[in-house]
């Protein structure tokens, strides 16, 4: 085991080379003294916010998105107060560059964009010493950020080059939730990848071989659950962008067993269950009363359905006539019980056929979104199918005819994958739709009004969580949790106040909306058990102490 009290220790060019005690030129003239830095720093001594100044100058002379990122994680790994620092000064510009759309391309290209090692990579050659590999991290370590890469955004099997997600969502769990960067982990666990263009390329960083699954994939994650638990007994365990199969029964496994969640189904699920409640609210309407269609049954599509059944259901209805009023579709169309090649998962979701009898279509084929949008006559679209135009424009002027406002939730990431623009949406409803994208879009001008486009993204769910949990020291996360998180998002919707504001907090308030819904999950988890009681002034208390705030020692 490493020894983690002489870290602090470091001296000379250890400790400069250090991102996580490396002030640069901002050391003082007693800590050059003191740590053995003096020539090996300029004489000029800089304030943090001089630091943040001069690269921010370098940051915008980068002529491309992919170099901003390279830059930005650069300056992460050489010193991570001022990275966060940055960031936090021009959260709107870098999110993002560190997040999505541009992780998503620093992904793709990780083995060509590749400077430095960050977090843990768990190559499947490694399975037997997967415990000694944790035991050489020098920190104590509360929240770790693990992905398999098959699924990472929209853009399918990326490998090894998934480790980009964890190192971006854990860079939102410091700039968002102000969890400080020494506690935080990101791991990669490398089986493989079925991607052929990663296999082929010389270049490829990660563990030359196709996917490992069934059996072993599942002893491999055992073997990683068990050597987390033995090495960091009380931490966080979120799982990202893990194809929706491993995801759905990861969870199902592991959830009674440690402090864990899958952002992809329950993040998600209450970032889009808040959005919803905050832009039916705004239009004066009730959930209870919408038609929604989910197009995309994967991690996020059901974990969204879940949600937003159990709120109809917490408003009063029952749970059959709230599973009624969802379409879910699948690649293979509407989900309903004639189909017999529904797993356990989806079959809660399927329409019954009895349901569908007036529809205008032939039952006996593949029921599509067409279809069912011009028959059901939904209030809500929303869609997580990782497909860009999959919201045609037939389907979204059918929508436009049926409902006054009605509500396009084009939730893909990145960018490009999106299932529609917030401009076509806009042209194609005459200035209708309410918007939410899962990557940033620009504001739009229709009909000489100004809409901006929020992002429904789990961003606004995922660090509050971490800092709930640990401020609060909750032992397990509780599907009350994300109710909670939902909630207090959706109290803090500038659309609730102005109809035509936008449905979500903008970014420059993201900490002041964090520590709002972190707040109200840890009160949450006190109230289920899975934390101690305290008083609410306690509470708060610890919240804030959890939320670190970039600034040097
Ligand atoms: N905004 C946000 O916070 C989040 C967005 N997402 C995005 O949602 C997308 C899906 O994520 P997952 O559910 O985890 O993926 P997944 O791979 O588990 O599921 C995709 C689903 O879409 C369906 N599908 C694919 N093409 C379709 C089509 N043309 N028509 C109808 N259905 C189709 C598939 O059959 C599958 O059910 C990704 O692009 C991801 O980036 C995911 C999580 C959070
Ligand atoms: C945002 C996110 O978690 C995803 O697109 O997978
Ligand atoms: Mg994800």
């Amino acid at each position: 085991m490493p020894d983690r009290t002489a870290l602090h220790e470091k001296r000379g060019i250890d400790r400069i080379e250090d991102p996580l005690l490396n002030k640069d030129t901002a050391f003082t003239e007693a800590e050059r003294r003191k740590w053995g830095l003096l020539g090996l720093l300029p004489p000029h001594i800089d304030t943090l916010e001089e630091q943040a100044e001069r690269a921010y100058d370098a940051f915008s002379v980068k002529d491309s998105l992919l170099e901003k990122h390279i830059f930005l994680r650069q300056l992460q790994d050489e010193n991570e107060t001022l990275f966060y620092r940055l960031l936090l000064d021009h959260v709107e510009e870098m999110m993002p560059i560190v997040y999505t759309p541009v992780v998503g391309q620093a992904c793709q290209e990780f083995s060509h964009i590749y400077r430095r090692p960050r977090g843990i990579f768990l190559a499947y050659p490694h399975r037997d010493i997967l415990d000694d590999i944790l035991a050489e991290v020098e920190r104590d370590i509360d929240v770790i950020v693990v992905t398999d890469g098959e699924r990472i955004l929209g853009l399918g099997d990326q490998g090894a080059g998934g480790m980009g997600i964890p190192i971006g969502k854990l860079s939102l769990y410091s700039l968002c939730g102000g969890i400080h960067p020494t506690q935080t982990l990101p791991v990669l666990l490398d089986l493989g990848t079925n991607n052929k263009e990663r296999l082929e390329d010389p270049r490829y960083i990660g563990w030359r071989h196709e996917r490992i699954k069934g059996e072993e994939y599942d002893a491999f994650i055992d073997a990683f659950v068990t050597a987390v638990k033995k090495r960091f007994p009380d931490v966080l365990l979120q799982w990202e962008d893990f194809a929706s199969v491993d995801a759905e029964r990861i969870l199902a496994k592991y959830r009674n067993s440690l402090c864990t969640f899958n952002d992809d189904i329950q993040g998600t699920a209450a970032v889009t269950t808040g959005t919803i409640l905050a832009a039916i609210a705004a239009a004066g309407g009730k959930l209870e009363d919408q038609r929604i269609v989910m197009l995309g049954a994967g991690s996020a599509g059901i974990g969204i359905t879940d949600q937003l059944v159990a709120t109809m259901v917490r408003h009063g209805l029952g749970e059959a006539d709230a599973h009624a009023r969802f379409y879910v579709l699948d690649i293979d169309g509407l989900l309903h019980d004639g189909r017999t090649d529904l797993d356990e998962v989806h079959r809660p979701h399927a329409q019954s056929l009895k349901n569908l009898a007036g529809w205008d279509c032939d039952l006996t084929k593949p029921i599509g979104l067409a279809d069912v949008v011009r028959n059901a006559r939904p209030t809500v679209l929303v869609g997580v199918t990782g497909q860009a135009g999959a919201f045609t424009e037939e389907v979204v002027r059918e929508m436009a005819r049926n409902a006054d406002r009605p509500i396009f939730f084009p939730l893909s990431n990145p960018t490009s994958r999106a299932e529609a623009t917030p401009t076509d949406l806009l042209n194609w409803t005459d200035g209708k739709a309410v918007i939410a994208t899962g990557s940033p879009f620009d504001p739009v001008v229709f009909g000489g009004k100004t809409h901006v486009i929020a992002q429904c993204n789990n961003s606004y769910i995922f660090p509050a969580m971490g800092t709930a949990i640990l401020a609060s020291g909750a032992r397990r996360v509780t599907d009350n949790m994300f109710m909670s998180a939902a909630e207090a998002l959706r109290d803090k919707s500038p659309a609730l106040k102005d109809v035509n504001d936008s449905l979500l907090p903008a970014l420059k308030d993201i900490r002041e909306v964090s520590r709002h819904i972190a707040l109200a999950v840890a009160r949450q988890a006190q109230d289920d058990g899975v934390a101690d009681p305290t008083t609410r002034e306690e509470l708060e208390r610890r919240v804030d102490e959890t939320m670190w705030t970039p600034e040097y020692d």
